[in-house]
């Protein structure tokens, strides 16, 4: 039974109860707050009403992720319409200026279950990838390019130098900030509460893994990308008074490997924590067919940019959060029956840095693992996601398996839980 609250303006939040950044480090409800999330990208899909809605199985998600101690959801909040192969569908913006309510409202319903189980969210309003039609889908809207899949290309550097043209197009920019501002602005059609009072979002995020082009960004396109994160984040700011702003960031991998950059794009007071992902095997540090040869360097790799990073937030003197990490299962397989031992592994060095840096006060403010994918379960022999389908951890553009967390892989999920009760510990 969804709970009916009235539709009468709800009371405002207590400004303590927002999470603010207090030096480096989180804090809500007058303590130090350390995330220990989960990716769930589709958690707004689950909660529509009609459609792809399965908001059974969201309450079942929520429930079983607050039991293991996760207190954060990473969610994609807005998607475009495309024709691009690997996308999902539907999407909340069909075209320019036409929204999807269902799916909008879907939004509004998880929000509306993450307050009862007082989790918190980070909303992402865009994404430099195409499973979601992302940048790329405005520059075929405005720019009239075609939307080319680079699942289908396979040549990712001319998709990253093309959608970087997002961050220079007018048009482009005029309707990502009238999506902003509709999200933003947006009453839960749930709560009745503005999402601008909900204190249950932790934090507005530009986009899922903005890059400033490709690994040859030029000083020009880095110069653009700076100045996109400075002026959007500050639009969302003037929007929303009681939020923190995050880029979305992968660090480094997604700063063309440039220190300089990545700290010059997250200096502006515009931004409130930096952000950073960790992908050895997308970054070919990891080769999951031969684990064992490849290993040591992985790992070795792993620690530098685990560490590295939180240097780097300490020089900007703001919180960081490690918002995305993960390794294939064993075999390699996308086969929920495959076991997870190197992942399992490999989460437990991640854990370890982060939880041993985080009790000794640096800057780490957390964790999300990507990605949650519970109860869903890929529905086709070759594992590649259709309409219809369940929705898993992993979006559209990649096996349904490869990196998700099922609810049955309990070796997972307690060394999750293990991590998520150190990180609570933690007083600050
Ligand atoms: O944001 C992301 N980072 C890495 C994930 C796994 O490859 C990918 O699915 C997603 O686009």
């Amino acid at each position: 039974m969804i709970g009916t609250c009235g539709m009468v303006g709800a009371a405002p939040a207590a400004s303590g109860d927002f999470v603010t950044v207090k030096k480096t480090h989180f804090a809500r409800k007058g303590q130090a707050y350390y995330i220990a999330g989960a990716n769930f990208w589709y958690g707004g899909y689950l909660g529509a009403a009609s459609g792809v809605g399965e908001r059974a199985r969201l309450l079942k998600e929520l429930d079983n992720m607050k039991a293991i101690g996760i207190n954060n959801l990473r969610v994609l909040a807005v998607s475009e319409k495309t024709e691009m192969k690997s996308a999902v569908s539907p999407a909340t913006t069909s075209a320019p200026g036409q929204y999807d309510e269902n799916l909008l409202a879907g939004l509004d319903f998880l929000m509306a279950e993450v307050a009862k189980r007082d989790m918190t969210v980070v909303l992402y309003l865009n994404n430099f990838w195409q499973w979601s039609g992302g940048m790329t889908q405005y520059l075929n809207w405005f720019e009239g390019t075609p939307a080319l899949d680079p699942n289908v290309t396979r040549d990712y550097d001319t998709y990253m130098r093309k959608t970087a043209g997002f961050y220079r197009n007018a048009a482009a920019q005029v309707e990502y900030r009238n999506v902003i501002a509709k999200i933003v602005k947006r009453v839960n059609t749930i709560t009745g509460k503005p999402y601008t009072e909900d204190t249950h979002i932790l934090s507005w995020q530009l986009a899922n893994e903005p890059r400033p082009g490709n690994g040859k960004a030029t000083a020009e396109e880095k110069a653009v990308y700076v100045k996109w994160v400075d002026e959007v984040a500050g639009y969302i700011h003037s929007l929303d008074k009681n939020h923190l702003v995050s880029s979305g960031s992968e660090g480094l991998a997604g700063s063309a490997q440039d220190a300089q950059l990545y700290l010059d794009a997250h200096r502006t007071r515009n931004i409130d924590y930096l952000t950073y992902h960790l992908w050895p095997k997308n970054w070919s540090w990891f080769d999951s067919n031969n684990p064992v040869g490849t290993w040591d360097n992985a790992i070795a790799k792993s620690r530098d940019y685990l560490n590295s990073h939180i240097e780097l937030a300490a020089k900007l003197g703001k919180p960081i959060v490690l918002e995305e990490f993960g390794l294939d299962r064993d075999g390699p397989s996308f086969s929920i029956k495959a076991t997870t031992r190197i992942r399992d592994r490999f989460y437990r060095e991640v854990f370890e840095i982060i939880a041993t840096r985080a009790e000794k006060g640096d800057p780490i403010a957390g964790f999300n693992f990507w990605a949650w994918g519970g109860a869903g379960r890929a529905a086709n022999a070759d594992y590649w996601w259709k309409p219809g389908n369940d929705f898993v951890g992993d979006p559209p553009q990649e096996e349904q398996g490869l990196y998700s967390v099922f609810d049955s892989d309990v070796t997972s999920l307690l060394l999750i839980k293990e991590y998520a009760d150190r990180l609570h510990a933690i007083r600050r």
